[in-house]
């Protein structure tokens, strides 16, 4: 069976497959919203390729059936137990049914992603599964600073990384090169459409509507989206835009890829004012938890301007509801247990980041050299780069995110999450196949237990994806690691 990420337990019950006909309904119970709006999701995924009608009903009698209740696994755990009379997908929350459901699609013939009507037989494999995620956070990052991206392209994106499981979406809105996110109180900051991108292309920017609109999106697919403005470093793009933030000297645009010469100014008043304001509106539009404040190579803030700094600003995010995410470094201006530090090093010893586990904060594990996914995969790798080595999909695959850091073992680990930036990456596709297949893989790290991940199994379940992919128009890197179908 190729699911991925490999579920917990998975009990296998020959003779007892389901086969889909016309007369296939979802029953979802009455009075949970949420429950039937999962049900039509999964109704408009088995739709278009067996041209089945799949009414979504209150009534008992169809035969692939959703509840909530009983699950007992957790706020995104689920029981699925098919046998020739149906489909019973079962959890304690609408996240641990979403969950199911992707099971269930994977389960299904790949035949099933066909946007088109397919003639074949539609069965389920008998057997009984429990799942539940290793780690609460599995995530992907979207840097549209170096080059944006559009809201149906990120829409694209997340029904992509909903597909496995991954429950967060990270998006890098600000870096030196541009401004992605409208912020009605500094207008200028999105004027001239945000800046222009590294090498001139990639200009953009999300108004309020759209991000909400993204927001809104992505929590239908039990995605949650984390917002990040990155500073006090990475800021030219700002300090162009309001040359107050920059000592009153407008700063030079930058379209090539740089890092580490941009600071806001520590000592200045109007620096928290903005803050204020960019963490006020974007905090307002943002219903997940978090809210990423970067923090990483600050290069040109002074160690104790960046201190005052963190310890200025996080109250602020706090104030306005929000936990506080930020790149490793933070962990220097000794947060509170409160915020998370976001490892991007590679594994090793890192005092401040494992002194930060102790008092009490959670790591989300961003190893460069395993979970970058701008890195190429090989020297020949057309697009991406190359500082944190080459990524291939087996290196992606074949890591513990509970061993990287000395003293931050699993109850310190919050989570994964594989970042792209986009320095070199212009359009989606070039995304995808930067994405395809290192995702699931990280996907897998995140949410399968150990003791249920093996490269082989896996390098020949991601191959069963590849015809799903190309039913879906989703590019992908074909890794000569995998014994593509
Ligand atoms: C956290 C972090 N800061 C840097 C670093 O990662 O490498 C990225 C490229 O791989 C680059 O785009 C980013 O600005």
């Amino acid at each position: 069976m190729g699911v991925i990420p490999a579920p917990m337990e998975v009990r296998p019950a020959p003779g007892q497959d389901f086969r889909l006909g016309p007369d296939t309904a979802i029953f979802t119970e009455p009075g949970s919203a949420e429950a039937r709006r999962i049900g039509e999701y999964l109704a408009a995924l088995l739709r278009p390729a067996t041209g089945y009608p799949i009414p979504v009903t209150d009534e008992n009698t169809a035969t692939i059936t959703l509840r909530l209740g009983g699950g007992g696994l957790g706020p995104e755990g689920y029981r699925l137990t098919t046998n020739v009379d149906g489909v019973s997908v079962r959890a304690d929350a609408p996240a641990g049914l979403f969950a199911g459901v992707q099971t269930l699609r994977q389960l299904l013939p790949a035949d099933i992603e066909s946007p088109a009507l397919v003639a074949r037989e539609w069965t389920v494999p008998g057997g009984a599964i429990a799942d539940r995620p290793r780690f609460p956070y599995r995530g992907a990052m979207l840097d549209l600073a170096r080059h944006f991206h559009t809201l149906d392209e990120i829409k694209a994106f997340v029904d992509q990384i909903a597909a496995y499981k991954v429950n967060h979406l990270h998006l890098h809105l600000t870096d030196d090169q541009g401004w992605r996110i409208e912020i009605l109180s500094w207008p200028k900051l999105t004027a001239g459409d945000g800046g222009s991108g590294v090498d001139g292309a990639g200009g953009g920017y999300l108004t309020q509507a759209e991000y909400a609109e993204l927001v809104a999106y992505a929590a239908e697919r039990y995605v949650t989206v984390v917002p990040e403005i990155d500073m006090p470093g990475h800021t030219n793009a700002a300090q162009v835009a309001y040359p107050e933030l920059n000592g009153g000297i407008a700063a030079t645009p930058r379209t090539d890829t740089a890092v580490g010469y941009s600071s806001l100014r520590g000592g200045d008043e109007v620096t928290y004012a903005f803050v204020e304001d960019v963490v006020r509106e974007l905090a307002a539009l943002t219903p997940g938890p978090y809210l990423h404040v970067g923090g990483d190579e600050a290069d040109a803030t002074p160690d104790g301007d960046y201190r005052t700094f963190m310890r200025r600003i996080i109250p602020i995010v706090e104030r306005h509801g929000k936990k506080v995410l930020g790149w490793h470094e933070i962990a220097k201006a000794d947060p509170p247990a409160s915020v998370v530090p976001q490892f991007w090093g590679s594994a090793g010893t890192h005092p401040e980041v494992a002194a930060a586990a102790t008092r009490g904060a959670r790591v989300l594990m961003s190893p460069s050299n395993r979970a970058y996914l701008d890195m190429k995969y090989t020297p020949d790798t057309p697009l991406g780069l190359d500082w944190a080595g080459y990524i291939e999909v087996r290196d992606a695959y074949e890591w513990d995110p509970a061993a990287q850091i000395e003293g931050v073992g699993e109850a310190h680990v919050l989570g994964v999450e594989a970042p792209l930036w986009s320095e070199t990456m212009r359009t989606l596709a070039d995304v995808e196949t930067m994405t395809y297949p290192r995702l699931p893989a990280i996907a897998e790290v995140g949410w399968s237990a150990v003791d249920r991940r093996d490269w082989e199994s896996f390098r020949h379940r991601v191959a069963a994806h590849a015809p799903r992919w190309t039913l879906r128009g989703t590019a992908f890197h074909r890794s000569p690691q995998i014994p593509w179908e």
